[in-house]
């Protein structure tokens, strides 16, 4: 498996935020979102052995598996091995592709981008904010049972202000979302 990092923090995105975790960052994407901000070409070819051995490293039982997309090299065994050391796996998706058969992943964050989600099930829903004037009714259909509405970080302190504040006043005219601040970028860990 081609491996970008994996490192130990805590989750700063979305519901579990504040929770020590393990990230396995997979390299590689099928899409390149102007707004990226995660360096995800580089890699080490890791088997699941060696990633379950790196994880364990650390004492948290959270991992979330990110990327890049990881959808494009998760295995149903790798998180069975990590299910067999008693993890909880979060993944961190676009949604274009589904997941692997049987692949039974404990929690599904969904950050839909431009191309349409084929996944059937997904616990988080985790928009990117940029603007009020974008089109959120594309997510009426969508079920979860978390709804996160995360500010895009556009390394532009008056811009990301604004827009900060206009998510404020989405999640508050609409109460549905609820806000996610990258608190890691925050409090200045990784
Ligand atoms: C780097 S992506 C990797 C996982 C997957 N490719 C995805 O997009 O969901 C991890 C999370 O960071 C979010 N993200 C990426 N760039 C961002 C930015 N500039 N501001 C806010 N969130 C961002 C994504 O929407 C996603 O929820
Ligand atoms: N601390 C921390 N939390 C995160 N949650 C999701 C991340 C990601 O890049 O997928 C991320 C990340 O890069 N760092
Ligand atoms: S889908 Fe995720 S990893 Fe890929 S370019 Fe967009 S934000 Fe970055
Ligand atoms: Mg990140």
């Amino acid at each position: 498996m081609r491996v970008n990092e994996i490192f130990y923090s805590l989750q700063g995105e979305g519901y579990f935020t504040g929770t020590p975790a393990v990230f396995v960052r997979f390299s590689g994407c099928n899409l390149s979102c102007s707004f990226c901000d995660t360096e995800h070409t580089t890699f080490t070819e890791m088997s699941e052995e060696d990633i379950v051995r790196e994880v364990c490293a650390y004492p948290a039982a959270h991992v979330v598996i990110t990327g890049g997309e990881p959808t494009m090299q998760l295995t149903a065994s790798l998180v069975d091995r990590l299910h067999a050391v008693g993890k909880y796996v979060q993944i961190e998706t676009n949604g274009t592709y589904p997941l692997p058969e049987g692949c039974r992943v404990d929690w599904i964050t969904c950050s839909p981008k431009y191309r349409p989600v084929v996944l059937m099930h997904i616990d988080e829903l985790k928009v990117v904010f940029q603007t009020p004037e974008q089109d959120m009714s594309q997510y009426d259909g969508m079920e979860a049972q978390v709804y996160s509405l995360q500010p895009c970080d556009v390394n532009d302190d008056r811009r990301n202000a604004v827009i900060l504040k206009d998510a404020v006043e989405y999640c508050l005219s609409h109460p549905k979302w609820r806000l996610s601040l990258q608190t890691h970028k925050i409090i200045n860990v990784r």
